[in-house]
């Protein structure tokens, strides 16, 4: 098994391990490929757009490789009248892709941080989410991803990352069980310390 070299910031695989990027046409000619290994018949009328369609989703499902979440967290905000308790945003919708199948993952991610002096625009926990959800996932690497990237570029007093996530690899395949939630948890600092800390985390999430 070759080992692969990660970028220690972005945590996506670095350019040159990834190989170079493929031609659209290479991309809709395995698009082609997969139909037929579906059964379908590439050039029959209703299929003639479907390679170019499927390569534009692509690059909207697996957006997430080409941005950098440490710059989505680099603008902070240290006027906040010294308020120094946990920010949390729950019920975050996660979209990701299952590295093993390719098959959605659908869920919530739920995000919280005990800023030490300074803090950042609510929008970017969601954005951090986003990014890391739109690759090829594992869900326990999801999570540590956001809680790691968290605590490097904020360097609060404690990270505390929960997603609770079907995988429809799961649900729409193999061992087909449906309405199971995968969850799996992150926690630094004062959160994974203090038991008291985690416990208020899980009461402001409403679990
Ligand atoms: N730990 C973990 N496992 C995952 C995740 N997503 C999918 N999997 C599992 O990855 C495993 C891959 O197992 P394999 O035996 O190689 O693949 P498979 O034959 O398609 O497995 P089945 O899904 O059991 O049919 C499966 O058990 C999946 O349920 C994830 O985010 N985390
Ligand atoms: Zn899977």
């Amino acid at each position: 098994m070759s080992v692969i070299a990660y970028d220690s910031k972005s945590h996506a695989p670095s350019k040159e391990k990834a190989g170079a990027e493929p031609t659209a046409a290479e991309a809709e000619e395995a698009v082609r490929t997969l139909i037929r290994w579906a059964g379908d018949n590439p050039a029959r009328e209703g299929l003639l757009d479907t390679p170019s369609r499927v390569t534009k989703a692509f690059k909207e499902w697996f957006a997430g490789y080409a941005e950098d979440p440490a710059e989505v967290l680099a603008r902070t905000f240290e006027e906040v009248e010294g308020y120094d308790d946990i920010v949390v945003m729950k019920d975050i919708r996660l979209e990701s892709y299952c590295e093993h199948h390719m098959a959605p993952i659908i869920g919530k991610a739920h995000v919280a941080y005990l800023p030490d002096g300074k803090v950042v625009g609510i929008s970017k926990l969601a954005r951090l989410v986003d990014i890391f959800g739109k690759r090829l996932q594992v869900q326990e690497k999801m999570t540590a991803q956001i809680a790691q990237t968290l605590d490097d570029v904020l360097k609060p007093r404690g990270v505390a990352v929960m997603i609770e996530a079907e995988h429809q690899c799961m649900s729409t395949r193999g061992i087909h069980k449906h309405g199971v939630d995968t969850l799996t948890t992150r926690f630094t600092g004062v959160f994974k310390d203090d038991p008291a800390m985690e416990a208020r985390f899980f009461r402001l999430i409403g679990r």
